[in-house]
């Protein structure tokens, strides 16, 4: 008998779509400052005015994600070149109370929230009698928007799942289709979790199968969240506003252990509308409080289980984004499909162990520069030269 083959420890797949180019939504019931917070985020201007459903079709750009590592590097090599990773930002038109069944443009909303695969939960705890921003349901209150925005979120997904379940019951109890009978389980499971217990697909813990099952349907509330709740400048700067610990109670019941941002999309934009970055800075200084965008944007990041190594040198820094869990071959492919096909080795730098040898020579004398096969799992922040066959024999693949 042939010897067994040692097995590798299970890693669980990835809930979502598989992808380096994925996209975060902004998310949120009508005029709560989603449009004025993606204006400060990706430094566009698209309208955001006090008025409802100022947005409907959505707006995409991106964001730089910022990383002390990637400065580090592009400060010690001076390259020509820098290219940092993005963030891919979707500012979506505001959802009403009864979006599933279609009000206010309600299916074609939720569509676009379908295209994203996180997202930024924008709720708002301003009030401003001064310039009177209009709520659809009369009175500022976030944790109704929350629930209302939930609640749609679940209902589309019901839906889906329903018709889904009801297919697939006919095949496997009356067709006798064995094939079909796992999906069918998982799917059974999930309507536990979303029609019986009412609560998001993420809520719950799902096995390797079932999110095989799941990323077949890419469900909108297994899509990881971000709450960003929008204060006025002057509760952000004080850090106060009686809304915050209303806000994390929900959360604590709805989406255990889902980052909560206090941020101000007004005090965003006062920062945004200084000249000079020292004007800003000073201003921050001033009232002991800072920008929380780059907080956003690195978690939002995360929240797409992005993650990226660099290749690093005198002609270009890069952060290459991929997906955790990536292997070396895989993260090759992503320079190019040749390094993939052909690929030799990795030879790896943590970044920590760089910073701390001061350059490529003493890390490699330090032992610390590693050559590695396909089965090493690239980590974050890695600064991989990669080596490859390019048929022609052996070349060097630090670049492009
Ligand atoms: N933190 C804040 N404090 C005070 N006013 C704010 C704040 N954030 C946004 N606003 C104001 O709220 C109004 C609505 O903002 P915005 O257009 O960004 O909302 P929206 O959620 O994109 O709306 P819609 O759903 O209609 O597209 C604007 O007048 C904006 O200036
Ligand atoms: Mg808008």
């Amino acid at each position: 008998m042939a010897p067994k083959k040692p097995t590798e420890p299970e890693v669980k797949p990835l809930i979502g779509r598989i992808g380096t180019n994925l996209r975060i939504g902004i998310v949120g019931v009508p005029n709560v400052g989603k449009s004025t917070f993606f204006n400060v985020l990706t430094k566009s201007a698209v309208p955001a005015e006090n008025f409802p459903f100022c947005t409907i079709d959505p707006n995409e750009s991106r964001v730089a994600v910022p990383d002390a590592r990637f400065d580090y590097l592009c400060e010690y090599h001076k390259p020509a070149s820098k290219v940092p990773a993005y963030l891919n930002v979707v500012d979506i038109a505001g959802l009403v109370k009864g979006a599933s069944e279609g009000a206010g443009l309600g299916n074609a909303f939720l569509s676009h929230i379908s295209a994203c695969d996180a997202i930024f939960h924008l709720c708002r705890a301003f009030e401003d009698p001064e310039k009177n921003v209009t709520h659809v349901d009369g009175d500022v209150d976030p944790v109704r928007d929350l629930t209302v925005i939930s609640e749609e979120l679940r209902l589309k997904d019901e839906e889906k799942l329903m018709t889904n379940l009801d297919k697939l019951e006919k095949l496997v109890t009356r067709g006798g289709d064995k094939k079909s009978k796992p999906e069918f389980e998982t799917l059974q499971k999930v309507k536990q979790v979303l029609v019986d217990e009412k609560k998001h697909i993420r809520f719950a813990d799902w096995s390797a199968h079932d999110i095989e099952v799941l990323n077949k349907y890419l469900f909108l509330t297994s899509k990881p969240c971000i709450y960003l709740v929008n204060l006025t400048d002057k509760d952000f700067i004080r850090k106060k506003n009686k809304w915050l610990p209303k806000v994390k109670q929900w959360v604590d019941e709805n989406d255990p252990g889902a980052p909560i941002i206090p941020f101000s999309g007004w005090f965003e934009y006062e920062l945004s509308c200084f000249e000079k970055e020292e004007e800003a800075k000073q201003y921050q200084e001033e009232h002991k409080c800072s920008s929380m965008l780059e907080k956003i944007i690195t978690t939002g990041y995360k929240a797409l289980q992005l993650e990226y190594f660099f290749t690093a040198g005198p002609d270009e820094v890069k952060a290459w984004t991929i997906q955790k869990s990536t292997k070396a071959p895989q993260a090759a492919g992503r320079i190019h499909t040749d390094f993939e096909k052909g690929f030799i080795m990795a030879e790896v730098m943590h970044f920590v162990d760089f910073k701390e040898e001061g350059t490529e020579a003493a890390a490699k004398a330090a032992g610390k520069y590693r050559q590695q096969g396909r089965n090493y799992v690239v980590e974050d922040g890695d600064i991989i030269f990669f080596k490859f066959n390019a048929g022609a024999g052996l070349k060097d693949a630090k670049k492009k």
